[in-house]
């Protein structure tokens, strides 16, 4: 039984802030999005000194004409991000094109036991979402340097894989998005596993509006999602979807929306699977994962995630030998 909502959300509740950690593409558009919606402060933290400062400013100055009374402080200094009730972190290299999510391990590895350490000093009850890749690895790796309860910590990737999918199946069947529902689990890598049995459009399974290899060839491009974007823009990767996506996270938390969100939650024997970050549906709210979904799969989709889980496994034990010796 999980403690109720911790005054961090409670006693703050006009003032909530919210740190975001990587003053890049997405952590500033997540930026923006918290302030626009009207969500919290925003306390954006970057490595280069001067970055944060003039996004900040450059947020700022775009109030009057949004009309939201949002404070968003850029800074370097981890002090400034004392109290926040939640805590993104999106710093870290992105990757380029031809290279996988994984091949960011040893760099980003270093990022995100920094940034971590860096803002749990100052905000030990926040409820922290990983966004850097590769997801899975540095959501378990952010866990182990934390040493937070696991429902404190997240990764954010089955909500942006979901909506991917949301997205081109409303292309092809040509229904708005709105309508339809996509369900996505797995690592956020070549092996996450779409299912079409659990992806309807207004209630109806995606399996019958369309023939299998018609949902096959959606369910390749979801898969490779990401990478169509990093071949696309050639410089860096995907951020407007990932910060929409991270941003609905964070409302949940927030807001104590008990939203039902596929996010990268520690397994305890839920799906048969033990000590690894993987995407499966959370019920999210003040206390970051209150509880997990287990939905029922059939052998092959129970296949596929354990699939998925052990190359994230694999990744988790060479990131770990790679600090080691770093
Ligand atoms: N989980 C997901 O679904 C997604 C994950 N990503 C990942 O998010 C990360 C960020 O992507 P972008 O914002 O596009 O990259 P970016 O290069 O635009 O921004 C990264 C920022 O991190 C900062 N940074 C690096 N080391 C730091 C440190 N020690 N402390 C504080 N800040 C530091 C950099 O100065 C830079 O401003 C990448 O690893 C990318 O692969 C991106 C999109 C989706
Ligand atoms: O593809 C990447 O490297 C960034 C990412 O995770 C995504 O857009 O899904």
């Amino acid at each position: 039984m999980l403690p109720l909502c911790t005054l961090n959300i409670m006693a703050s509740c006009t003032q909530v802030r919210v740190s975001v950690i990587g003053a890049g593409n997405v952590g500033s558009s997540l930026a923006q999005r918290l302030a626009e919606k009207d969500l919290a402060d925003v306390v954006l933290l970057d490595v280069l000194s001067g970055r944060p400062q003039g996004l900040a400013l450059d947020l700022m100055e775009a109030r009057g004409v949004e009309r939201h009374n949002r404070e968003i402080i850029g800074t370097t200094d981890y002090a400034d991000t004392a109290n926040s009730s939640v805590v993104v972190i999106t710093a870290g290299v992105p990757r380029k094109p031809g290279i996988s999510r994984d091949d960011l391990l040893l760099t980003n590895a270093k990022i995100v036991r920094d940034t971590v350490k860096g803002a749990i000093a100052h905000s030990p009850n926040a409820v922290f979402i990983i966004v850097t890749n590769p997801l899975d690895v540095m959501t378990y790796l952010a866990w182990k340097t934390s040493g937070l309860p696991t429902h404190q910590i997240m990764g954010m990737a089955g909500v942006l894989d979901s909506a991917r999918f949301q997205t081109f199946i409303a292309m092809e069947l040509n229904i708005s998005a709105s309508d339809i529902h996509a369900t996505v689990l797995g690592g956020h890598g070549d092996l996450m596993v779409p299912l079409p049995r659990y992806s309807t459009v207004s209630g109806i399974p995606i399996t019958e509006l369309m023939d299998q290899a018609t949902c096959d060839r959606l369910i390749q491009r979801t898969r490779n999602g990401g990478a169509e974007i990093v071949e696309l823009m050639q410089t860096g990767s995907a951020f407007f979807a990932p910060a929409s996506s991270a941003s609905l996270m964070v409302e949940a938390i927030l807001h104590n929306q008990s939203r039902l969100l596929p996010v990268a939650a520690y397994l305890q024997g839920e799906y048969g699977l033990e000590d690894v970050f993987i995407g499966v549906p959370c019920r999210i709210g003040c206390q970051g994962i209150e509880s997990i979904l287990e939905m029922k799969l059939t052998d092959s989709e129970r296949a596929a995630l354990h699939r998925s889980a052990q190359s994230v496994r694999e990744n988790v034990d060479r990131a770990m030998k790679l600090l080691e010796n770093a």
